[in-house]
């Protein structure tokens, strides 16, 4: 049977590694970027991520004029972010930012694509290492082509945790993400680890290099490819709370299988955040 979305699956391929290409020419120069803030001092934003959102976007445009478009930095713009039951491409041009800034070299760039709100292929290209992380819904997820599996481990002591500190420094939200690190820390686990990117953190899940990765204040253009890279390596997605993921709550937990991501979901202060489809 033929799979209706194969094309647009392959452009997003494509695209990915155009993007790359771009990326990689300008990391070199990346401290020499005017670097902009969004949110917080420390959320960092490049004239790199602009280009790289607009030629992703400008394409799909020309090969898929119907279809709808969540990108970062046309959210930063004043786009309305809200997910549809319309084939939409949910983008993430640089997923790691800092890491781009300081040429720490974990930066991504993810595509997702949903269709009645479900994600139908995701594809992550973690770029300064030409690994192109990519899944389609019901046929698996590979990385350059070989297929990605869990890690099978059952135990959580015997586990890495991948999480990230996020860019709320509010004394509050520091606080409950420290006491939430201490009781993974002390479960006790392996150990904690962060790439500084959400899309790669979840491709480690896939790849079963680390068990689980969790985190609050990420967006849906964080994580809706990599959720789909999760599920097809066999592995699970929930709230941070334990209940069902939802992409615009702005809180994911991946994890290799349940038994580790229900430990791991009992330890996790589970604050709420304004969600990503919050009138604004
Ligand atoms: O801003 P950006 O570099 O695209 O994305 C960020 C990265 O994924 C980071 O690892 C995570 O901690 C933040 O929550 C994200 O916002
Ligand atoms: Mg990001
Ligand atoms: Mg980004």
């Amino acid at each position: 049977m033929t799979d209706i979305w194969q094309s647009a699956m392959d452009h997003a391929v494509a695209l990915a590694r155009k993007a790359g290409q771009v990326v990689r020419d300008a990391v070199g120069d990346a401290q020499k970027e005017a670097v902009m803030v969004k949110s917080s001092s420390i959320d960092l934003v490049t004239q790199t991520d602009q280009k790289v959102e607009k030629l992703i976007i400008q394409s799909v445009k020309e090969k898929f004029p119907t279809h709808c478009f969540i990108g970062e930095e046309s959210v930063a713009a004043g786009e309305v972010c809200v997910l549809t039951d319309s084939p939409t491409w949910i983008i993430d041009p640089i997923d790691g930012t800092t890491n781009f800034v300081h040429t720490f070299p974990f930066v991504a760039i993810s595509i997702g694509f949903s269709v009645n709100k479900q994600v139908e292929f995701g594809v992550v290209y973690s770029c300064l290492q030409d690994q192109m992380y990519t899944a389609r819904r019901g046929k698996g997820a590979f990385c350059n082509g070989r297929p990605l599996r869990v890690s099978h481990e059952k135990d959580i002591r015997q586990a890495i945790i991948a999480t990230e500190f996020g860019s709320n420094r509010d004394p509050g939200v520091v606080d409950k993400v420290f006491s939430s690190l201490k009781r993974v820390v002390s479960i006790p686990v392996h150990g904690v680890r962060g790439a500084g990117s959400a899309a790669i953190n979840m491709c480690l899940v896939a790849s079963g290099c680390v068990e689980a990765y969790y985190e609050i204040g990420i967006h849906v253009w964080d994580i809706a490819a990599g959720s789909l890279i999760v599920s097809e390596a066999g592995g699970v997605l929930m709230d941070v709370d334990g209940g069902l993921l939802d992409l615009m709550s702005r809180r994911v937990l991946a994890a290799n299988n349940q038994s580790v991501a229900e430990h791991l979901a009992k330890e996790i202060d589970a604050f709420r955040v304004r969600r990503d489809d919050a009138a604004s």
